[in-house]
């Protein structure tokens, strides 16, 4: 009964204490329901699987009386500089400094542009994918992932946009744990390509440069590159804080893997662009937020899951068969270590004892929650799950 019951409220309200993804049941969803007085109405819709599957309702995702302006915002945030002279091009005293996590109060929000936290400083790609996702939105700078999560949270921004995976370099781990551990659910994605340049101080040339700053990611996939150069590699938090780096201390020998964009924001010059060994490679972000959208048929949808299974043969293909069987594409699978359960030890007098490693599944599925394919096949799954959550139900970005 607990696991229906977590279901129910996993469909569209799934609410967690952070780390903890035990079954919380019906009391639990009620608790939520009283505590989100945002929600303007609840829609109940029975004869899902059996289960009732409640879906909050916004009139208007978008623009709410009680958000913060962000003027306020920035005074809510200790903007303690750092001490390094700003010798260089342009004026960055101006530019908005990224959240970390001594900077959140509870204070309530008001205003009315969207605000959209990111991880990373102006200029960063993560930026431009809030920007394609809101383009009218207010970015919001954040120190590290999990405070772009917190600051949807605590209303200090609306949305979060984050990086998931890259197509050349693959998952990004941390966002998919953050997920578990927090309460957002995911509203959209976002699909950017990202045409990486080569920058440097003006007037520096591409063979005076010994080193290059950048994400790892960026690095990664400028190998070919950065071998011609013969430059050493050196990593940062993220593309535009390398630039800003450089900028700063005026660098003559380093040079920057960025954006066009933060080369314009920090003073930089392009020295190259569309530096990527894979000129289609492409991230997906996620858009996150404090409440789900309501799942449509009238255009593409994806939904987002996660589910962990009982031990024994084949449940996987089981687990899976699910989708199959109702053709369902799936578009990514993800396993992650259970940190509360890392390790299942059996014993087994004939083979000795072996240690397995418990998994979490993430799987992105191409079926929006309004359709009873797709209803029908979380039934399904949650047979044989010991756990299952939604994280969201949003529309797919096609390039
Ligand atoms: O460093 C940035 O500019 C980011 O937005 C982060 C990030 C990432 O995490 O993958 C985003 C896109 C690029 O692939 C490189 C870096």
């Amino acid at each position: 009964m607990a696991l229906k019951a977590f279901l129910t409220s996993g469909f569209a309200v799934s609410y967690l204490d952070n780390d903890d993804f035990s079954p919380k049941g019906i009391g639990f969803l009620l608790n939520w329901k009283i505590r989100t007085n945002t929600i303007a109405k609840w829609k109940r819709n029975h004869g899902v699987f059996g289960y009732s599957v409640y879906c909050a309702i916004r009139p208007d995702e978008e623009e709410k009386s009680w958000k913060k302006t962000g003027h306020e915002l920035r005074h809510a945030v200790d903007h303690t500089q750092n001490s390094l002279s700003y010798r260089s091009h342009k004026d960055l005293s101006s530019l908005s400094k990224p959240l970390s996590v001594t900077d959140f109060s509870t204070t309530a929000c008001s205003g009315s542009n969207v605000r959209v936290a990111f991880k990373g400083i102006p200029g960063a790609y993560s930026e431009d994918a809030a920007l394609k996702a809101y383009p009218q939105c207010e970015t919001v700078p954040c120190d590290e992932f999990e405070d772009a999560f917190k600051a949807v949270e605590l209303s200090l921004a609306d949305k979060a946009v984050l990086p998931i995976e890259n197509s050349l370099g693959g998952s990004i781990h941390r966002n998919y744990d953050l997920l578990l551990r927090h309460r957002l659910h995911i509203v959209g994605e976002v699909q950017l390509p990202v045409p990486f340049c080569l920058l440097a101080l003006p007037g520096v040339r591409a063979e005076q440069l010994k080193r290059v700053l950048s994400h790892p990611q960026a690095l990664a996939q400028s190998d070919r590159l950065l071998n011609k150069l013969g430059v050493v590699r050196e990593s940062v938090d993220d593309t535009a804080a390398a630039a800003q780096f450089v900028a700063a201390n005026s660098l003559r020998d380093a040079g920057v893997i960025a954006s066009a964009r933060a080369a314009e924001i920090y003073g930089l010059d392009v020295l190259a662009e569309g530096i990527q060994d894979d000129p289609d490679s492409i991230t997906r972000f996620l858009v996150l937020a404090r409440d789900p959208i309501i799942p449509r048929t009238d255009k593409p949808f994806k939904t987002s899951i996660v589910f962990a299974l009982e031990e024994g043969p084949g449940v996987l293909f089981k687990a899976l068969a699910v989708f199959a069987l109702r053709h369902i594409n799936l578009t990514k699978m993800e396993s992650r270590p259970q940190r509360k359960r890392p390790l299942r030890v059996v014993d087994d007098l004939d083979t000795g004892s072996a240690k397995y490693f418990d998994y979490l599944f993430y799987i992105d599925f191409e079926a929006s929650m309004a359709e009873p394919r797709a209803q029908n096949a979380l039934g399904h799954l949650q047979e044989c799950a010991a756990f299952l959550r939604v994280f969201g139900c949003y529309p797919i970005d096609t390039l």
